[in-house]
């Protein structure tokens, strides 16, 4: 509703390119395309919402995430999204997966807390089913409120037990007013039940090319337009009720069907697995901390509060690229995500 009617009361998309000099970027007919004249660019968007240091300050306050995933098949992507969490800056990072996949993700690194709790199918018997998802349910809530964002889908699996499982802990995340960022097999599962995000504006979701054609099939009824991919997302974030949507590519598109935001700094031209993955645990990082600076800035100015969560994907995306491009100059196609993940702190 707010998607349609804002659609056609502003005929006009603010469509900012962050990160490089500006190219003419051709819009659909419908709509003017204003480049806004960037004051800000994306390292200004990051030094704004990074906290500083301060002496009095605990642990826990520059953010603790929780990465729901990580299966039999998938142990790769929940260490990555956790641990860029830790190096982007957060305090604390969990992860909440399969009984099977925790011991390989702890063995990775002593700096997660992992917790062994989720089940698929075929560890659970018919009869059990009901009682297990509760007492999944019953496990995660209890460190629910603890944390500033959860990143939902790094190699969760698509197994329908689990994500049964998952859907209980979105809803309640969402009654809690946690930020969410959906990435991975999490977008399987939004895909194929929209109202877990519908109208959420506290879920910004991560689509590679498959997933983002996935959505646009489900929710736009069409196919993928890339001459028309700024109006295109710009819809369907309206349609989902306002969520943030990153388009990962060549070019990181980022709406909430308010603005249209691009991040196009160089990255690499590998394209290794878990990139993605890099990106889902550092937005839900720079997500909680434009949140936190908010709240301070709402109570002491008058500053206009932007969205946290475009703010969120700004930041992530840029800083991905950045570190994707000192891992490549040194490693060229030796370069995997593992060398990502060690430059994300260098500039
Ligand atoms: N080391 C790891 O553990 C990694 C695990 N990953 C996890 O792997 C899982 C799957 O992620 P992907 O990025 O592979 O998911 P995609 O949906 O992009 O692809 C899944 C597979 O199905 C195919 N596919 C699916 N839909 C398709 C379509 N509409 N058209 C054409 N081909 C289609 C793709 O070619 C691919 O082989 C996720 O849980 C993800 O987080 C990845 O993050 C990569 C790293
Ligand atoms: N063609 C491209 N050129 C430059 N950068 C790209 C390109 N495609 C993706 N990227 C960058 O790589 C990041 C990860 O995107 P990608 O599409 O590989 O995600 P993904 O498939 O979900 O990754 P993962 O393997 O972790 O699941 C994006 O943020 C984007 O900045
Ligand atoms: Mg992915």
């Amino acid at each position: 509703m707010l998607a349609s009617s804002s659609i056609l009361r502003r005929q006009q998309f603010l469509v900012r390119s962050l990160g490089v000099p500006h190219n003419p970027v051709h819009m659909d007919q419908k709509a003017e395309i204003r480049f806004a004249a960037l004051g800000a660019d994306a390292e200004s968007v990051i030094r704004k919402i990074t906290p500083t240091y301060d002496p009095n300050r605990y642990k826990g306050q520059a953010g603790k995430i929780a990465v729901i995933g990580g299966c039999r098949e998938y142990t790769g992507a929940p260490y990555f999204a956790s641990i860029s969490a830790l190096k982007i800056g957060a305090d604390l990072s969990h992860v909440f997966c399969t009984k099977d996949a925790a011991t390989v993700i702890k063995s990775y690194s002593p700096e997660l807390i992992v917790h062994p709790i989720l089940e698929e199918s075929y560890s659970v018997r018919e009869e059990e089913k009901a009682s297990v998802c509760q007492k999944v349910l019953t496990e995660v809530t209890k460190w629910m409120e603890r944390f500033d964002c959860l990143v939902v889908g790094p190699g969760l699996g698509r197994d329908p037990f689990l994500l049964g499982c998952v859907t209980e802990i979105m809803k309640h995340a969402r009654q809690s007013n946690i930020p969410i960022v959906v990435d991975g097999d999490g977008l399987f599962l939004i895909t194929e039940n929209l109202d877990l995000v519908r109208g959420y504006p506290l879920a910004a979701l991560t689509p590679n090319v498959n997933e983002y054609k996935r959505l646009v099939q489900k929710v736009l009824d069409c196919e993928v337009d890339d001459h028309d991919r700024y109006a295109q997302l710009f819809s369907l974030a309206q349609r989902i009720g306002g969520v943030t949507i990153l388009r990962k590519g060549k070019c990181d598109l980022i709406s909430d069907g308010e603005t249209v935001e691009m991040v196009s700094n160089f990255g690499s031209p590998r394209r290794c697995g878990g990139q993605g993955d890099i990106l889902s645990g550092s937005v839900a990082v720079f997500s909680s901390w434009a949140r936190q600076q908010r709240s301070i800035t709402t109570k002491h100015s008058n500053d206009s509060p932007q969205n946290p969560m475009i703010l969120g994907c700004i930041a992530g995306s840029t800083l991905l690229r950045k570190a994707a491009s000192l891992a490549f100059k040194d490693k060229k196609r030796a370069t995997l995500t593992t060398d990502i993940i060690e430059c994300l702190g260098r500039r």
